[in-house]
């Protein structure tokens, strides 16, 4: 079990506050997804998690230990793993050049993603979107990390190479944590934690399912037989 956490999390970008005091948990293993708009502020909370941007006040919690002065490197040597949205893969080396960096086996990696296998002599650069992703998720896959987070998963992934990735992720032994723009149908029905951002803030913390009730409008009320509404 492990819970990674921010507790009132402010990051800037120079003059930007991109994170206004953000307090969210994440508890493994188990799934978390960041929902949110281009802008929110998703990738910037995965970056505060795992230390690639600093905190300009509050902390991050893991099992509830101040790690906010670990640097990025530490928190990975202690078992956390981020596949960024961009640039997640060394283009220049092969595909089984990226997955040896990780593990002298990738088995797991080409059960998960078949269609890979014939692209390991393949320079990860010359691969397409979906492809590259899959090798990026293909890395944390191998890294048996504690802590998962990545950002975007299944961008320019086919839906069905999508719902293979979702579920993988679902099944990993790990805090897993995700940012996307909407929630994924493949997690539709699974218990999955939602926080939603906006604005660099959280405007919604919850279970999926209650969040998707609270979207549903009400039926409007039915006339009485006189014509007027109860
Ligand atoms: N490296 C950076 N330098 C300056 N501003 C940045 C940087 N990265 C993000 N921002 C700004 O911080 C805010 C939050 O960005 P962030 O990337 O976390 O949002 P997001 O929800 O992941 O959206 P997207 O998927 O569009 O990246 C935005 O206003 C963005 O313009």
């Amino acid at each position: 079990m492990t819970t990674v956490a921010l507790r009132h999390a402010r990051v800037h970008y120079g003059p930007l506050e991109a994170l206004h005091g953000v307090t969210l948990a994440a508890p493994g293993p188990g799934l978390t997804v960041l929902l949110g708009r281009n802008g929110s502020g998703r990738s910037t909370v995965l970056r505060a998690l795992a230390g690639t941007v600093p905190l300009s006040g509050g902390a991050v919690l893991w099992d509830g230990v101040d790690v906010t002065r670990l640097p990025a490197h530490e928190r990975a040597r202690r078992g956390l793993c981020l596949v960024p949205d961009r640039q997640a893969v060394f283009g220049s080396l092969t595909v089984r050049e990226n997955l040896g960096l990780t593990t002298p086996d990738p088995g797991p990696a080409l059960a998960a993603y078949p269609q890979l296998r014939p692209l390991l002599p393949r320079r990860a650069g010359t691969l397409s979107g979906g492809e590259q992703r899959m090798l990026a998720v293909s890395r944390a896959l191998l890294a048996r990390a504690r802590v998962v987070l990545v950002d975007e998963p299944a961008q320019g992934m086919a839906p069905a190479v999508a719902a293979r990735t979702y579920e993988v992720l679902a099944r990993l032994d790990a805090c897993v944590v995700l940012a996307e723009q909407r929630l994924p149908p493949a997690l539709r029905g699974r218990r999955v934690f939602v926080y939603e951002l906006s604005r660099g803030a959280v405007v919604f913390a919850g279970e999926a399912g209650e969040r998707e009730r609270r979207r549903t409008p009400r039926p409007r009320p039915v006339d009485g037989p006189d014509g007027v509404g109860s």
